[in-house]
């Protein structure tokens, strides 16, 4: 499975592997240890800084960091790159594109375990790193509620899950995502309420990047006070979804999606506020894609069944 994407006038551009890390900020980090570990299954790790809680859920040293801030929102989304070389060629994508970025400084580095990475927006705000060369551990996962596995790929290679960001000018957004960042496009969805040709509608466009999950980044045509409209995370059998909205049941956290299962990647999930104050998509099941063999798609309906959304 190797595919470098091709953007505007066949230029190779950006080969972005997979969704790493999220960083989440918190007014109280210690919420988040308490559901990492207790409703998610997720383990701890030592941080680098006393009151940051990270959390791990595979090979990899850790998939979120949660710091301490003012509010409670996702604050940036880490994606992983082949290597050196192609950071290089990213960071000369950035530059052709007018983005502005910054440089990873020594700490920042340090703190995620990468060789390098640079920091910058997207055009609706959302802040993105691009890095290379992450720690592996190998430190094994050990699930404090014994959940068999996280469904991360080889290695890792397939990246924590998804995240749907918010994207007011989901149009600019999404050319962004597809010419500078060299996102693939895997599915589009449109939903009016009414017959009203003024009505906006929801718009979500679902967008893949080089490794078989359906999609790792979806743009949402809307806004979100916490930055994020969600993140998912999958396991590997129904049971652990299940175990896990019982656990959610009997702690009283909101339940802001019924349990149900997607058409486009199939995702059997259901949805929880976190402690970030944005949801969380718990699912299994999800599809393994052959991009080579794919047409993007244009879908009318979110799910096969279940999903109501209490928005
Ligand atoms: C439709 C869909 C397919 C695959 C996914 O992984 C997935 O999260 C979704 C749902 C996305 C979306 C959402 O998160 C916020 C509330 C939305 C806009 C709805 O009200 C329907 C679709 C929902
Ligand atoms: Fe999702």
């Amino acid at each position: 499975m190797f595919k470098i994407f091709r953007g505007i006038e066949g230029s190779v551009i950006m080969n972005i592997r997979s969704l790493g890390y999220a960083f989440i900020e918190s007014k109280d980090p210690s919420e988040w240890r308490v559901f990492g570990t207790e409703v998610l299954g997720m383990m701890e790790v030592p941080g680098v800084g006393d009151e940051n809680v990270f959390l791990k859920i595979d090979e990899r040293p850790f998939r979120f960091a949660i710091v301490p801030g003012a509010e409670n929102r996702l604050k940036l989304l880490g994606l992983e790159l082949y290597d050196e070389n192609d950071f290089v060629k990213a960071i000369q994508e950035l530059e052709a594109s007018g983005t502005s970025y910054t440089r990873g400084s020594r700490a920042d580095l340090k703190m995620r375990g990468v060789l390098d990475l640079v920091r910058f927006n997207d055009p609706a705000g959302n802040t993105l790193e691009l890095y290379h060369g992450a720690d592996l551990d190998y430190a094994k996962f050990i699930s404090p509620l014994g959940i068999s596995g996280f469904e991360t790929g080889d290695f890792g290679s397939s990246g924590f899950g998804h995240a749907v960001l918010p994207a007011e000018n989901l149009d600019e957004t999404h050319t962004f995502y597809k010419n500078v960042l060299g996102f693939g496009d895997s599915d589009y969805m449109h939903f009016k309420f009414s017959d009203d040709p003024d009505e906006p509608g929801l718009a979500l466009k679902f967008m893949h990047v080089n490794n078989p999950r359906h999609h790792s980044v979806a743009l949402f045509g809307g806004e979100s006070l916490a930055g994020c409209i969600h993140l998912m995370l999958e396991v590997k059998t129904i049971d652990e979804v299940g175990e896990c909205l019982q656990r959610v049941i009997e702690r009283e956290i909101p339940i802001t999606s019924t349990l149900g299962r997607h058409t486009n990647d199939n995702m059997l999930s259901f949805y929880m506020m976190t402690p970030g104050d944005f949801p969380l998509e718990f699912g299994c099941e999800g599809l393994q894609m052959d991009w080579d063999n794919y047409t993007p798609t244009k879908t009318t309906l979110p799910s096969h069944w279940g999903h109501k959304f209490a928005l």
